[in-house]
């Protein structure tokens, strides 16, 4: 114990003047700016990767080298040069465009793309884990790792975003033999793409896979920026040799600004190989891209829906398993547009593909069950590539869809995309029928 005599003398010392301390940290503070100052000066002297590594260490750093990349400001993407993570091809692909969402779209193709190595393998693979869950829907051991990857890859590029993904890790955790078999996918689907390390990254091991998949658990769709993925949409289609698609979009204050979709089993451009990849940006249009294709190398191709002067020229498509969308609602509603083609059945958000590219012209899903809320992540890619390409998508009422609801679309029921050109005559048709069979609109529940 120290002297009582010492304490009163430190107690009665003469206090420092505050100035003096003001003084000090204005010193340092000064002193911190001019450091800052010639860091971002001799910055863009130094090697990319340098600045990379020492940098994107940091995750403060990280989420404000996000924001300026994500503005779409020239003098942004001059900083993005030196501090994103990114190879140089990338940023100059950036630079050069100067477009908004430039960025998102182009990781956006990447990461889908690199989803679908892994989901192809799994595809033609004996052993795809199946497992039943909760809603009774299957999920495969590509569900699983293609979350992973994809999730990783927005991780590493906007860890400020939020994201909303169709699975979790729940079934992983509790059953090991599963995490094995779904890390020994994403690993081969990573020392197949390593080229994409450097704009992706990567997944360390299956601890991270597991955090990675469950990012994903986001509930607000309707504030900031927020990603929507589904990982293998179309699963029953997957199990069953048809179509599927690996969506993902980007939403922004409840709006869909960036949207892709990559279709491993549609039909090649051109007679080419199997598999397109598809990207839109509000207001940009859409294209589209061999799925295979090296992106960077590839110019995008516009691609634009049918422009149809009657609705009874078209032909239409609708999902495959009778208990998604209901078939005899479906079958009258073209009959009475006077449609005499029959329809084309395919999984998943290829359907909403297969219009932007102009390979059919109408997208019916009306539902089984008036208790059914859509997902969010089954259609908010499939949404904007269908506006973009020159479509119209609504609710079987004709109201457009909302997507600021949360993780369902529980403010509409069924689905429609169309040409612009019809979209009156479809939307009157649909929605009588729509209010005979199902009865009004039910109550906004909000
Ligand atoms: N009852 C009901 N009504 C409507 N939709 C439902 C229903 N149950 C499931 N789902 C969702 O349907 C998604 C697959 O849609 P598809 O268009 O591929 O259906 S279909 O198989 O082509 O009929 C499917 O997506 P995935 O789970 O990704 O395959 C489900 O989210
Ligand atoms: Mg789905």
């Amino acid at each position: 114990m120290k002297p009582s005599g010492s304490i009163r003398a430190a107690g009665t010392r003469t206090p420092r003047p505050p100035e003096e301390s003001s003084i000090s940290i204005n010193t340092i503070l000064f002193w911190a700016a001019v450091c800052l100052g010639i860091l971002f000066t001799i910055a863009p002297l130094l090697p990319l990767r340098f600045v990379d590594v020492f940098l994107l260490s940091t995750p403060l750093f990280r989420r404000v080298s996000t924001s300026v990349c994500s503005s779409g400001l020239g003098a942004g993407l001059r900083v993005a040069e030196r501090f994103c993570s990114a190879s140089h091809l990338q940023v100059r692909t950036m630079a050069s465009s100067g477009a908004p969402y430039a960025w998102e779209r182009r990781i956006a193709e990447l990461a889908v793309q690199r989803a679908a190595v892994l989901t192809k393998a799994v595809y033609t693979a004996r052993v795809k884990g199946t497992v039943t869950k909760s809603d009774k829907s299957p999920v495969t051991i590509a569900d699983f790792g293609a979350q992973a990857l994809v999730f990783g890859a927005l991780e590493r590029n906007f860890p400020a975003d939020n994201i909303i993904g169709e699975e979790d890790s729940g079934d992983l955790r509790t059953n090991s033999d599963l995490t094995s078999l779904v890390w020994d996918v994403v690993s081969t689907a990573l020392a197949e793409t390593q080229g994409l390390e450097g704009d992706l990254g990567t997944v360390s091991g299956q601890s991270q896979m597991l955090e990675f998949i469950d990012k994903g658990a986001c509930a607000n769709s309707a504030t900031g920026r927020v990603w929507a993925l589904d990982p293998v949409d179309g699963t029953k289609g997957f199990l069953r040799g048809g179509q599927y698609a690996i969506a993902l979009a980007l939403l922004v204050d409840g709006v869909v600004q960036v949207g892709v979709l990559g279709c491993p089993n549609l039909p090649g451009l051109d007679g080419g190989e199997e598999g397109v990849i598809l990207s839109a940006v509000r207001g940009q249009g859409t294209t589209v891209k061999p799925l295979s294709a090296d992106l960077d190398k590839t110019e995008p191709r516009k691609t634009t829906i049918n422009a149809i002067s009657s609705a009874s020229e078209a032909s239409f498509c609708e999902g495959v398993e009778s208990g998604h969308s209901a078939h005899d609602v479906q079958a009258r509603i073209a009959t009475t547009l006077g449609i005499t083609k029959p329809s084309v059945q395919l999984d998943s958000q290829a359907k909403y593909a297969s219009i932007a590219l102009g390979r059919g012209e109408l997208y019916l899903r009306l539902p089984v069950s008036m208790t059914y809320e859509e997902k969010i992540w089954d259609h908010a890619a499939g949404n904007i590539i269908v506006e973009e390409a020159g479509g119209v998508v609504a609710d079987m009422y004709g109201r457009p869809i909302d997507f600021t609801v949360g993780r369902t679309l529980k403010e509409n029921k069924g689905m429609i995309a169309m040409p612009k050109q019809v979209s009156e005559e479809v939307m009157k048709v649909v929605r009588e029928i729509a209010v005979e069979h199902y009865g009004p609109p039910p109550k906004s529940s909000l």
